[in-house]
């Protein structure tokens, strides 16, 4: 453990960094050690069909990472449902719904997000309890093409006014109160728009992962100066994925370039006219897209968030963590 829970006074500035710091940090074999004798439920076929093209994350990643994590998780669960027991017992309440445990993950385009979401979902979902588990992402909520056109904001795709906040903070209260199938719009990356009347029912799961670049995010007050709730508001827990912004540059032009040789194939896909042009064309293309809309979003609107986060999983190359942060209580 780099800064350990230290109680003395810090002797020099790099311990008094940490010592200040919100987060007790530590390096990827440090972290591997909490996860104490969790058991490995999932078999490397399985992390291979959970991943994201081009994430190499293996078992040896699960259990040096995810285990951990996935223990950690356990405990937040299990100390939210004594206290929803002990407060219910306090207010002298029978019969109050139940509401789902939620945990939101954040972070860059092409971070690895997605891989992370899905295999906590299958680790949480084996639980001995085996708890019911939904994963949702953001995507769903982005405003149709249609309408991005309509506003000249197909250069903003991911950037906050892109998003029908207003249906994320409406679908949140809806699973925080406990309501029955509930309607998750869905996001398509080969029509590179919503799909119009398709939605995930989510129907009171114990655990929800709610997946995007803008979990994290505040809004600017409205000029009536109305208070009005921002998404992390209803999280129980939340993970930031970071790595340097010239890793996550690489990784987002390489699966560009893979993309070119699979999905853009398809001939509904949104991007199949890059399958068609030269790989310097196209790698032009990826630059661009990189520079002026996803980069631009990571510096001004999604890095800022990372101070939000209880844990941060800190990626270096390929695409393996080598330090987490979790939040001091
Ligand atoms: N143009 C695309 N065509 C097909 N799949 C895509 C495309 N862009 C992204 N994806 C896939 O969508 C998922 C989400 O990608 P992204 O939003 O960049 O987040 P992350 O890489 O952090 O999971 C990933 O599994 C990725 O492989
Ligand atoms: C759909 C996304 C905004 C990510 O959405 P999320 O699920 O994180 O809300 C992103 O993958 C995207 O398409 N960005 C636009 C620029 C680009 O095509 O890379």
């Amino acid at each position: 453990m780099t800064n350990a829970a230290q109680t003395a006074e810090p002797a020099d500035a790099a311990s008094a960094a940490d010592y200040y710091s919100p987060y007790h940090s530590f390096t990827a074999e440090e972290w591997a050690k909490f996860r104490a004798d969790t058991p490995l439920t999932l078999t490397a076929d399985e992390v291979q069909r959970l991943r994201s093209l081009d994430d190499p994350i293996n078992l040896d990643e699960v259990r040096r990472i995810y285990l951990s994590l996935s223990r950690l998780l356990s405990t937040h669960v299990e100390g939210s449902q004594l206290l929803f027991q002990q407060r219910n017992r306090f207010l002298s309440l029978s019969d109050v719904t139940k509401t789902p445990f939620i945990i939101g993950i954040a972070g860059s385009v092409a971070v690895g997000k997605s891989t992370t979401a899905r295999i906590l979902k299958e680790l949480l979902a084996r639980w001995p309890s085996s708890p019911k588990v939904d994963l949702i992402t953001t995507d769903g909520f982005l405003y149709p093409n249609a309408v991005l056109q309509r506003e000249n904001l197909m250069e903003r795709k991911g950037f906050p006014e892109s998003y029908d906040i207003g249906a994320i903070l409406r679908f949140l209260s809806a699973i925080k109160a406990g309501e029955p199938n509930v309607q998750a719009p869905r996001y398509s990356h080969l029509t590179y728009d919503v799909l119009p009347n398709e939605f995930t029912l989510v129907d009171r799961p114990d655990i929800l992962i709610f997946e995007g670049i803008n979990v994290l995010q505040s809004r600017a007050l409205p000029a009536d100066g109305k208070i009005v709730p921002i998404v992390s508001d209803f999280f129980d827990f939340s993970i930031y994925i970071d790595a340097e912004e010239e890793q996550i540059h690489q990784w987002y032009v390489q699966r560009f370039m893979r993309l070119r040789e699979t999905a853009f194939r398809d001939p509904t896909s949104f991007f199949k006219k890059y399958a068609a042009i030269d790989r310097e064309a196209a790698m032009a293309v990826a630059e661009n897209l990189w520079e002026n809309i996803n980069l631009k979003n990571l510096r001004q609107n999604i890095l800022p968030t990372r101070p939000r986060a209880d844990l941060i999983l800190r990626k270096g190359r390929n695409h393996f963590v080598e330090t987490v942060s979790l939040r001091k209580l």
